[in-house]
């Protein structure tokens, strides 16, 4: 299969290398010192069971992958609608598109470009991070729940499950892929916000009495927004499984944190922004997610200047 990968960073690298493992033809899209590091080394992953080297194409130009059976959108979700809409212009047309972002907006975008029957999503899961240039550290499990958009559409997404197995990626399907987006949505907005904000690991947040009782605030109120939208969970068991599965990220520097301590442009408004508007729209409130959107989207935007004024 020939498979390009839109945002060849911690994810997409690690996802594209075991494919490319397996025999896959792979398209990495990247660009800076990670993609020069890539051209000259080739990319390393390395995990809790060893590291290994993939050789393949490297590429900063978005045409390399009009030849692709299957886009793996694996950029930041900022960069969503640019990459969608530059994508649309040269995948061919059977070509599918697969987001393995966090969040549930991106497949609100994507809708709005691609016919939707083209579009499946993942539920990643993942620890991963662009330990240097060109070196991907993966750690902890890895999994991934994938499905299609459009539940009507011909079963592209078995096929894709298999070939993602037969390469040692632990894959299974949803037919229920959006629900299963914002129950890790609902992780990922009671941790990542608040690890950016106070800049501490997951592990930091268990522990601190104070941070721990907003995480918790955050959770309750994001679950809240999810069940106004029609997501059914039970809230209590939903808090609970969420900061039991928090136990086992403890050492982790969310992806978010990542990104402030690199001086990068945060997922803002996937992981913050979407949800306070839909909360606006359903008439639920949710101050501590408020207050913590509105301390990052300041971040944001003073590192925004920054950059111009360099
Ligand atoms: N990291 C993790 O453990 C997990 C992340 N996720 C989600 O997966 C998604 C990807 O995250 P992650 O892999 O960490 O992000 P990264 O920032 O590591 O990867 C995105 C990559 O895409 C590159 N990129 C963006 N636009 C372009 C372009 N036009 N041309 C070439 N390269 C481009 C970026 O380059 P540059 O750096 O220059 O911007 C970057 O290298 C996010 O939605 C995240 O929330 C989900 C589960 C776990
Ligand atoms: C916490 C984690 C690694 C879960 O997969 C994640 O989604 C992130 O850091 O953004």
């Amino acid at each position: 299969m020939r498979i390009g990968v839109a945002g060849a960073g911690a994810v997409g690298s690690y996802f594209g290398g075991m494919l490319h493992n397996a025999g896959h033809d792979v398209t990495f899209l990247a660009r800076g010192y990670h993609l020069a590091a890539m051209k000259t080394e080739g990319l390393l992953i390395a995990g809790e069971h060893g590291q290994f080297r993939v050789p393949g194409t490297f590429t900063d130009r978005l045409s390399d992958l009009a030849k692709s059976d299957l886009v793996l959108l694996c950029v930041k979700s900022n960069d969503t609608e640019e990459v969608a809409k530059q994508l649309r212009n040269i995948l061919k047309n059977s070509a599918l598109i697969m987001t393995m972002q966090n969040g549930v907006e991106n497949e609100e975008i994507l809708e709005d470009v691609f016919d939707k029957e083209r579009l499946l999503s993942a539920a990643t899961y993942i620890q991963a991070s662009v330990e240097a240039p060109g070196r991907i550290r993966q750690q902890g499990r890895v999994k991934l729940v994938i499905g299609e958009l459009d539940s009507s559409a011909t079963d592209d997404c078995a096929v894709i499950m298999e070939k993602f197995n037969q390469a040692g990626i632990d894959t299974v399907q949803s037919r229920h892929i959006l629900e299963r987006k914002w129950q890790k949505l609902l992780w990922n907005a009671t941790f990542n916000p608040l690890s950016a904000a106070a800049v501490a690991r997951v592990g930091q947040i268990l522990d601190d009495k104070q941070l721990n009782k907003t995480a918790s605030a955050i959770c309750s109120e994001v679950i809240n927004v999810a069940i106004h939208k029609g997501i059914s969970f039970d809230p209590e068991p939903t808090q609970a499984r969420i900061f039991s599965n928090a136990e086992k990220a403890r050492n982790h520097q969310t992806s978010m944190l990542q990104d402030r301590l690199r001086g990068k442009r945060m997922e803002v408004e996937a992981m913050c922004g979407y949800i306070v508007r839909q909360a606006n729209l359903l008439d639920v409130s949710t101050p501590a997610l408020q207050s913590i959107y509105s301390v990052l989207s300041f971040i944001d935007q003073a590192n925004k200047s920054h950059m111009k004024m360099k």
